[in-house]
């Protein structure tokens, strides 16, 4: 038998055992988690259980994907998800992608082997082996690459339109990257088709496994558009992982859509960080003034002073304004408990006394030293018991009157109201713009732009939730969801590059513990902001308090079309260079001319020629927002978009049409960079010549 035929029958051997083996565990999770007990404790464990049984479901896939021999002769195997022997304490069956162990499966060369003699790449369909690949780490070859042979058959596949998972021939630098330490905030800078969103997604499924804990919080990931958010949706399943929550920065507040576009020239003043200390001045200014309070309690009035009033507002100063309002409001109605308590004793106190007097005159002296009346409690000894003021306390507190008193004063605010008050105050406006910016973000509709959540995500965080939250058997991503004020226990943000300062500060607001990891090209940026370095684009946000990393490798478009974005990326004005493309994929970018009158019919006939050629795989169209009106009715099923809409997304094959229209666009040069570059295989351009 061949070798490779004979290697491809021991790793079906294998594979048949670890099959089988997780049948074996699904079964006995299927029976742990029936037998869970119904206490707390039981539930708790049964979800870890549920979890990890739907990531064992799912890994029918790519079960075992790799195989390490290390020098000593250790054999491990690799796959989507860790298999541990009948007995706990053997080496495990099958070790998971991300435990430390298979880490040299990513990371070992010839030239840094880390004990290994032989790395091994196996390829399954379902349960059956199709093929071995071997790579030897004695040094007897080294194209720089990690498993070279499988990650150019892995890059030359057609695509499907979905992002696949990438974890049997991840890269060494993208694992350095996805393995990162998870505290603080790492921002990473790739050029296009340098994996970025591959590295993000992975990290996650990294991080949920390397830190159980964060299964509790969640992870946010955050992406550019809804269509691309669709485009990853596969992989984070795939990868295993059901603790998160993916979002735009316009879906991030629960409730509330973006109703109209916006000019790029307002979108970019509302961007911008000076926002976040008038919005925090404006609400905190909403709080009333103090003055005395004359709230009433069974007819009578129970005033309480306005120097009173002054130190507890004082007290919860700082704080959000309805969480003030709360506070403020206990320790109010606390006041009035006492209040209250202190005029009924007095009165009681007025009884007794007059009852002392009248009994007095039935037996004189009785005060002086002989025996009491038999009787006690607060009828007779000016005293209310503690069950009485309980009693009190608790009807002061339930009193929806008491309630109706604080709101006239302290009223419940909206923070949409809030934000229509920003808009039209000019006064406060002009403390941080120009005369002429005021104008353009006052002469707004009330409906609500892109740029208008940040910043009433910004209002609603200083107001607070009106009453606190309360959970009530949902998941933990269900609960991110639904709630604004959930915090992450992670946060990545795809297409970093696009976030506004303020835009920046809403991610924050969800993480805190800026335990962030966020990927971008700052060359592809096509925002308002006006940013083109890092440092200035998250400065606002995190100040110095940042990791860089860099991906510097193209994986998806090949070398023929990464040639031509040199000089684009030059007029972009940006001093990078354009990422290494990985491989050439043997087809020569083309060109062709013709007239605005001709353009859609061009295209769809170059459209129909591609889409012929890459049969079974993908072909999109970029193109300028003025062709818009045509090219779709053109190119029926066929993704025609603009270059900011097809940031982040690939085809097998592009056609660019007008791709001066497209440079000549509102940071154009960014666009076409990010338009030549969505291929993994032909470049077509069609020029309008006026
Ligand atoms: N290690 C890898 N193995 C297999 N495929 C990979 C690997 N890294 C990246 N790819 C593939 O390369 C392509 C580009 O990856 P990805 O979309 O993550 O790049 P990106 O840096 O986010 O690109 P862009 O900035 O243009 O959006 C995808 O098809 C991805 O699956």
């Amino acid at each position: 038998m061949p070798e490779v035929a004979h290697q491809t029958a021991v790793e079906q051997t294998f594979l048949d055992r670890a099959v089988a083996r997780r049948g074996e565990i699904l079964v006995d999770l299927d029976t742990e988690i029936a037998a869970a007990p119904a206490d707390r404790d039981g539930q708790a464990r049964a979800q870890v259980l549920r979890r990890r049984r739907t990531e064992l479901r799912r890994a029918r896939d790519g079960l075992v994907f790799g195989r390490l021999d290390a020098l000593d002769g250790t054999v491990r195997h690799i796959g989507r998800v860790g298999l541990r022997q009948a007995d706990d304490d053997a080496e495990p069956l099958v070790l998971d992608w991300r435990a430390d162990a298979a880490r040299p499966f990513y990371t070992a060369t010839p030239l840094s082997p880390q004990g290994q003699a032989r790395r091994r790449h196996i390829r399954t369909q379902g349960a059956t082996v199709t093929d071995v690949s071997d790579e030897p780490l004695d040094g007897s070859s080294d194209s720089g690459l990690v498993g070279e042979g499988a990650l150019l058959a892995a890059l030359g596949q057609r695509r499907t339109g979905r992002m696949g998972t990438a974890i049997s021939t991840l890269q060494r630098e993208q694992d350095d990257i996805i393995r990162a330490d998870a505290s603080g905030a790492l921002i990473v800078q790739g050029g296009p088709g340098t994996g970025k969103t591959v590295v993000a997604l992975h990290r996650v499924a990294y991080l949920l496994f390397t830190y159980p804990q964060l299964a509790e919080q969640g992870v946010l990931v955050l992406g550019p558009s809804a269509r691309f958010l669709e485009y990853i949706e596969q992989v984070l399943p795939a990868l295993g992982e059901t603790a998160v929550v993916s979002a735009t920065c316009d879906t991030l507040l629960p409730g509330v859509v973006v109703e109209r576009p916006e000019s790029r020239e307002v979108s970019e003043i509302k961007g911008r960080v000076v926002w976040q200390s008038l919005i925090e001045g404006l609400v905190a200014s909403l709080v009333p003034e103090p003055r005395e309070l004359r709230p009433r309690w069974e007819g009578e009035e129970f005033p309480v002073s306005a120097a009173k009033v002054a130190q507890m507002l004082t007290a919860v100063a700082g704080r959000p304004y309805h969480e003030a309002r709360r506070v403020f409001s206990v320790q109010f109605r606390q006041i009035m408990v006492d209040a209250v308590v202190e005029r009924r004793e007095a009165m009681l106190t007025e009884v007794e006394e007059g009852f002392e007097d009248i009994l007095a005159t039935f037996r004189p002296g009785w005060d002086d030293g002989g025996p009491s009346p038999a009787v006690s409690g607060a009828e007779v000894d000016g005293q209310l018991s503690d069950g009485e003021i309980a009693e009190l306390r608790d009807e002061i507190f339930a009193s929806a009157t008491v309630s109706g008193f604080l709101t006239a004063w302290w009223p419940d605010l909206s923070a949409r109201d809030v934000l229509g008050r920003l808009l039209r105050d000019r006064a406060l406006l002009s403390t941080v713009l120009p005369d002429d910016e005021i104008a353009r973000v006052t002469d707004l509709p009330g409906s609500l732009a892109a740029s208008d959540i940040p910043l009433l995500d910004a209002v609603a965080d200083r107001l607070g939730p009106v009453t606190p939250d309360d959970p009530e058997g949902e998941s933990v991503a269900d609960r991110a969801r639904r709630s604004r004020e959930w915090v992450y226990g992670h946060v990545v943000v795809d297409e970093a590059q696009e976030l506004s300062e303020m835009q920046w500060q809403m991610v924050l607001r969800r993480c805190p513990a800026r335990s962030v990891t966020a990927v971008g090209d700052i060359d592809q940026a096509e925002a308002s902001h006006r940013h083109t370095t890092w440092a200035g684009a998250v400065g606002a946000a995190l100040g110095e308090r940042w990791r860089p990393a860099e991906l510097s490798i193209c994986y998806r478009t090949p070398s023929e079309v990464m040639e031509l974005t040199g000089p684009v990326l030059e007029k972009a004005g940006s001093s990078n260079r354009p990422p290494k493309a990985v491989r050439s994929s043997g087809v020569p970018p083309w060109s062709l001319a013709t007239s605005p009158d001709d353009v859609a019919e061009v295209a769809a006939r170059s459209v129909a020629r591609l889409t012929e050629r890459w049969a079974g795989g993908t072909v999109g169209v970029v193109a300028p927002a003025s062709l818009m009106g045509v090219l779709p009715a053109a190119l029926p099923g066929i993704p025609v978009m603009t270059a900011a809409e097809a940031k982040g997304l690939e085809w097998d094959a592009t056609l660019v049409v007008d791709p001066d229209g497209i440079s000549a666009e509102p940071r154009g040069w960014n666009g076409l960079y990010v338009a030549l570059t969505r291929c993994t295989q032909e470049l077509g351009q069609i020029v309008v010549t006026r």
